[in-house]
């Protein structure tokens, strides 16, 4: 039967606090992402009824899961919701095979429809021939993949993944994540995936709910909320940069340099003359080039750190010095992305320590084509 889980919960552990509130409609994804220890799995754990929070309730098509107010609590076992956690927890006595064929064997089904399901779900993952070992002669990625069997054999109303593809290598992640994706979306199976990667909130969800520090600091379906983002954290997530600005007399002012209002790609109707605005700015958007090089064009930058990014290397810049600071315009807020770092993209050939370096100053140049802009 397909469900819808709705959740609103409060809960304190270790001096974390989380304040969560969601809503996932009856056969759909919702992708929870966020940095390290913002409070994902705590989350997974008090929908799974792992954990019980200080306030709040858990329903699922309507039946309570939690209700601290009334002392409601159902066990996990009788809460129709599977986990599949980032430990994959595979029975060490029980044959690969047996671990996957035993949901289906504790919903009813005979040993030899369980083991048919079983070989299935062995084979989508990639695993047909490994059903006789045990679990502990395997690798930990194929661990994490007959975890990821097992969870689905079961069937259940809903699905919790906790980062179901962390411990996949780079050939193998894309093919689960297919493979994930088919199923979710043929079964129509209601689920949670927690990731830190955005790519599965993009490939495997509906909507998206970015955590930061325990709070929901933005919610929305996934193309909005991160073709747009509207927070730093999120900003921050996706690799793009919001760098604070004002308009004055038609013209966007930032510490990246300046262009007309009308020059930009997606500008807003509104903003008032003086007024503060956020630039939307991808890493496609940036251009940099040696410090000498085209000194007429963009502005000087700092070049804080690399790393290596699909397709060649990612460029952290600073805008170092004070004269490119813009009068009036706040810095920039908290977080990890607060102020006006820009990130760039930056094709291998063209990285040569000589120019491209940490502290290294760097001609930097916005296409304002490819820039967005909204209000502050
Ligand atoms: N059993 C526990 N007892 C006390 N504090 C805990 C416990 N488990 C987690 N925490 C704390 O709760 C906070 C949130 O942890 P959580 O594991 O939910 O984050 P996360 O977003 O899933 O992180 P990650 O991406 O690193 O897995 C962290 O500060 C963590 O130290």
């Amino acid at each position: 039967m397909s469900t819808g889980l709705a959740a609103d919960v409060q809960s304190e552990r270790g001096g974390f606090r989380l304040s969560a509130s969601l809503d996932v409609p009856a056969g759909s994804v919702l992708a929870v992402v966020g940095p390290n220890a913002s409070g994902k799995s705590t989350l997974l754990q008090l929908l799974a009824g792992l954990l019980t929070p200080q306030q709040g309730t858990v329903r699922l098509s309507g039946r309570v899961l939690t209700d601290v107010a009334r002392g409601i609590q159902v066990p996990p076992e009788h809460r129709g919701i599977g986990l599949l956690g980032q430990d994959p927890l595979l029975f060490p006595h029980l044959s690969v095979l047996e671990n996957v064929a035993f949901g289906p064997r504790s919903a009813g089904a005979g040993r030899a429809q369980a083991r048919r399901t079983a070989l299935h779900w062995l084979d989508r993952v990639g695993l047909d021939g490994l059903g006789a070992r045990r679990p502990g002669t395997l690798s930990g990625g194929q661990a994490q993949r007959v975890a990821l069997a097992r969870a689905l054999a079961a069937r259940p109303d809903v699905l919790l993944l906790d980062e179901p593809l962390a411990a996949l290598d780079a050939e193998t992640a894309p093919v689960l994540r297919q493979v994930l994706a088919e199923q979710l979306r043929t079964t129509g199976t209601t689920a949670v995936v927690v990731s830190h990667d955005v790519l599965d909130a993009a490939l495997l969800a509906d909507q998206v709910a970015v955590l930061h520090e325990g709070a929901v600091v933005e919610h929305g379906p996934v193309t909005e909320v991160l073709d747009a983002p509207a927070t730093r954290f999120t900003a921050a997530l996706v690799g793009v940069a919001l760098v604070p600005g004002v308009v004055r007399a038609g013209g966007v002012h930032t510490a990246w340099g300046g262009w007309p209002v009308s020059a930009i790609g997606a500008a807003p109707d509104q903003i008032p003359d003086g007024g503060p605005c956020v630039v939307r700015v991808r890493p496609a958007a940036v251009t940099v080039a040696p410090a000498g090089e085209n000194a007429e064009a963009g502005v000087e930058g700092m070049v804080k750190w690399l790393e290596p990014a699909a397709g060649g290397v990612r460029v952290r810049l600073a805008a170092k010095s004070a004269d490119l600071a813009v009068p009036g315009v706040e810095p920039g807020g908290k977080g990890p992305d607060a102020g006006t770092d820009l990130l760039a993209d930056i094709d291998p050939a063209r990285v040569d320590p000589s120019w491209l370096a940490p502290g290294a100053r760097v001609r930097v140049r916005l296409d304002p084509q490819r820039l967005a802009l909204r209000r502050s």
